[in-house]
């Protein structure tokens, strides 16, 4: 099996400071990687590298076969839903800012009912009247949600999330974790949430831009 993520050797350096540091990698379909270590340790660059948000100064990323360049950026974009910590929904309200992707030519076809929205919703612990809402007056949690419902409206399969449940109440975050215990979903995660660690199938510990060790829940 080959795997959907790999980072093979990769530095990145940001205003000539090196932020990730010969960084190497893989991440196996329906794998559900977390990425650990202190504030400023690299995590969330990891994330953003992939999606082309950091040049690669050193060594390479790839999603599947396809190497992350300037020409292929655009397509792991497109295959990949990064939820980051302050997602922009870049519409007034918040169905508008679900339905977005649906007006693009590639997903004209799928635009979703307004009982499959509210379905998709349900699923994340948030009701049908936050449709309606400003996606600027919500909160950082349902943002994040919003754009994971985006996602899972376009039947993503790879997800990067990166500290999604720290500000969630209990029943959304079970809502979250049943959403991801989806053998079919593959996820490469930033979190410090136990709770997350634990349903996680590896742990990544990440210190100072290095990768320094491996381990899953049970050996911690
Ligand atoms: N755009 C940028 N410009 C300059 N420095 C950056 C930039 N992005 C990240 N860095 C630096 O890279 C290092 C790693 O940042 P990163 O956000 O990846 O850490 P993190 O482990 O995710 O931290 P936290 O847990 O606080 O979110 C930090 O020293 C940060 O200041």
């Amino acid at each position: 099996m080959s795997p959907i993520i790999r980072f093979d050797q990769v530095s990145v350096a940001v205003r000539e400071k090196v932020i990730l540091s010969n960084i190497s990698f893989a991440l196996f379909p329906g794998e559900k990687v977390v990425l650990c270590g202190k504030s400023g340790s690299g995590k969330s660059s990891v994330l953003r590298t992939f999606i082309g948000l950091h040049a690669v100064a050193a060594g390479d990323v790839y999603f599947q076969q396809m190497q992350l360049t300037a020409a292929s950026v655009h397509s792991i974009r497109n295959a990949t839903a990064y939820i980051g910590q302050e997602p922009v929904l870049g519409a007034e309200t918040v169905r508008e800012a679900l339905l977005l992707p649906f007006q693009f030519k590639a997903h004209r076809n799928q635009r979703p009912s307004d009982a499959r929205l509210i379905e998709v919703l349900n699923r994340l612990h948030l009701t049908a009247d936050i449709l309606n809402q400003k996606s600027s007056h919500i909160s950082g949690g349902e943002k994040q949600r919003i754009a994971l419902a985006r996602g899972l409206l376009l039947g993503k399969s790879l997800y990067l999330l990166d500290e999604i449940t720290s500000a969630l109440d209990a029943e959304s975050k079970q809502a979250v974790f049943d959403v991801f215990s989806d053998s079919q979903l593959t996820v490469l995660s930033v979190a410090h949430d136990k709770e997350w660690l634990v349903r996680c199938d590896r742990i990544l510990e990440l210190e100072a831009g290095r990768l320094v060790g491996e381990r899953t829940h049970g050996n911690a």
